[in-house]
C-alpha cells in the first residue's frame, strides 16, 4: 500500500522555552494535533543529546498514536535513535545527501530556503519539501536573516517545480494569515496542478506554542486554511458563503482591527459607520505625519483602505502604502478608474507598488486597471458595454491583480517602488 500523502497544511514547529508557564510540551502537542496540526517538528535548540532523544521518544509516542509524522530539527542522529519519520535541515547542518543516506529513501527530509541561491542548491538535492522563510518578522529565530515578505515567497515559488511541496515559515499568525493567503495562495490538494505554484502549508512556532488554548488556536488556523481553499471553489450560494464569512466576522469582534481609511469626502462618514457596524475601529486620515504611527497602532492589527474617489495628489496614498504596505492588509478601491487618463495612471501607480491585497470595484474599474479600454460614464459602471462580464470573471481578474499576476514587467523581488520613506 502506498504511504499516505504528506499533509503539510498546518505544520507545528516546537520551542518548549515559549510554552505558557506550567504547560508540558507533550500536552501541547497532543492538543495541537487534536486541533488540526498535520505534522510536527521537534525544534529544541537548548537540549543536549540525551534529553533531546528522551523528549523525542515521548513526543513520537503521541504523534504515532494520533497518526501524524514527527521530524527532528537539525539532528539526524537523534531522529535515527527516536525512530521518527524524518528531519528538517538547514544550510549549517548535515548535508542533504548524507542525511538521505543515513535515514533511507522513505524518510521525510525538509530543507530550508531563504533566497534564490539556496533554492537552486535545494532543487538539486530534490528534498521531500521546502520550508520558505522567514516570511515576516519573528523573534523565535534571531538569526533568521532577511525577511522574504509575501512577494519574496511568490518569487521563490515561481521556480519550485510542481512535485516539491512547500511551507511558509516565520512570523505567521492568526492576524496576518488571511492576508498572506490572499497574496501568495494555498494549494488545494484536490486540484494539484496549478500555475503559478501555491503553498502547501504553513509552519508555525510561537502562535501555537505560546497559546493558552492550543487546540482552539489550531482549529482557528484550520478554519482559515479551509476557507482560503474554499474561496477558490467558487460555490457562491448564500448557504455556503455564510459559514465562510462567520469566522472572519467573529474574529473582527474578538480582535477588533483598526481600519485606516483614506477615502473620498462623499463616502467618508458612511465608510466610518460601516466599519463601526461590523465591530472594527475606523480612523479617517490623509495626514502623512501620522501614517507610520497608525500603521503600528492596535498591536499591529491594522488594515488600510484606499479609495481614490476624489483624489487630487498621489503622495498621501503612496506614503500610506509605504507605512502599511508590507505589514498590513491593503484594500484598494479604484473609483472611476477608466473615466479619465489621470485616474487610470493614478490607479496604475498604486497597483504597481505591489501592496494591494484586495481590489474592490465595479466592472469598468476592474477592467480598466486590468489594462482593458473601457468607456465609463462616471463612477457608476462600465458605460455602454457594461454588464458583459460575469462576476466570477471579474473576481478572478481582481485576484490576479492582487497577486500581481499577468504583469510581464512586474518583478516581485523588487521592493515596492514608493515615493520616499
Ligand atoms: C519548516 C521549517 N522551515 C525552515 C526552518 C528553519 O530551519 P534552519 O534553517 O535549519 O534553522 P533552525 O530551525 O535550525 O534554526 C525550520 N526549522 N522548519
Ligand atoms: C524556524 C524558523 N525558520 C525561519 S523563521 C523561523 C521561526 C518561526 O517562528 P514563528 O512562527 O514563531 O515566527
Amino acid at each position: 500500500m502506498a504511504p499516505p500523502r504528506l499533509d503539510l497544511s498546518l505544520y507545528l514547529v516546537t520551542d518548549s522555552s515559549l510554552l505558557p508557564l506550567g504547560r508540558s510540551l507533550a500536552d501541547h502537542v497532543r492538543a495541537s494535533i487534536k486541533g488540526g496540526v498535520t505534522i510536527v517538528q521537534l525544534r529544541e535548540k537548548t537540549l543536549g543529546t540525551a534529553a533531546f532523544i528522551k523528549l523525542g521518544k515521548e513526543i513520537h509516542a503521541i504523534t504515532k498514536e494520533l497518526g501524524v509524522p514527527l521530524l527532528i530539527n537539525d539532528r539526524v542522529d537523534v531522529a535515527k535513535v527516536v525512530g521518527c519519520e524524518g528531519v528538517h535541515i538547514g544550510w549549517d547542518d548535515i548535508d542533504y545527501e548524507s542525511a538521505r543516506s543515513l535515514l533511507g529513501p522513505d524518510a521525510i527530509i525538509g530543507l530550508s530556503v531563504s533566497n534564490h541561491d539556496q533554492l537552486v542548491l535545494a532543487l538539486k538535492a530534490n528534498p521531500t519539501y521546502l520550508g520558505l522563510g522567514p516570511v515576516y518578522a519573528t523573534t523565535t529565530k534571531p538569526d533568521a536573516g532577511a525577511l522574504l515578505g509575501d512577494l519574496g515567497v511568490c518569487s521563490l515559488l515561481e521556480k519550485v517545480p510542481e512535485h516539491i511541496p512547500t511551507v511558509a515559515i516565520g512570523g505567521i499568525n492568526l492576524v496576518n494569515l488571511q492576508s498572506m493567503f490572499l497574496k501568495i495562495g494555498l494549494q488545494d490538494p484536490r486540484t494539484r496542478s496549478r500555475k503559478p505554484k501555491l503553498l502547501d502549508g504553513i509552519a508555525i512556532v510561537s502562535a501555537i506554542i505560546t497559546s493558552m488554548e492550543p487546540e482552539k488556536t489550531c482549529r482557528e488556523f484550520k478554519g482559515l486554511i479551509s476557507s482560503s481553499r474554499a474561496e477558490s471553489t467558487w460555490d457562491r450560494s448564500v448557504a455556503k458563503l455564510i459559514p465562510l464569512l462567520l469566522p472572519s466576522l467573529q474574529r473582527v469582534r474578538t480582535c477588533p482591527p483598526l481600519i485606516h481609511h483614506i477615502t473620498n469626502h462623499v463616502s467618508s462618514s458612511l465608510s466610518a459607520n460601516v466599519t463601526l457596524a461590523v465591530g472594527a475601529s475606523p480612523i479617517m486620515s490623509d495626514n502623512p505625519a501620522e501614517f507610520q504611527d497608525l500603521a503600528a497602532l492596535n498591536n499591529g492589527i491594522v488594515a488600510l483602505v484606499l479609495n481614490m474617489g476624489t483624489f487630487s495628489d498621489e503622495s498621501p496614498f503612496m506614503l500610506a502604502l509605504d507605512a502599511h504596505g508590507l505589514m498590513n492588509p491593503v484594500v484598494f478601491d479604484p473609483v472611476g478608474c477608466g473615466a479619465t487618463t489621470a485616474r487610470r495612471k493614478f490607479a496604475e501607480a498604486i497597483m504597481y507598488t505591489g501592496c494591494c491585497n484586495v481590489i474592490k470595484g465595479n466592472e469598468g474599474e476592474i477592467l480598466s486597471i486590468a489594462g482593458e479600454k473601457v468607456v465609463m460614464r462616471g463612477v457608476d459602471g462600465a458605460g455602454q458595454d457594461g454588464g458583459k462580464h460575469r462576476e466570477r470573471e471579474l473576481a478572478e481578474i481582481c485576484s490576479k491583480l492582487a497577486k500581481n499576476e499577468g504583469r510581464p514587467d512586474f518583478d516581485p523581488c523588487k521592493k515596492p517602488k514608493l515615493t520616499r520613506r
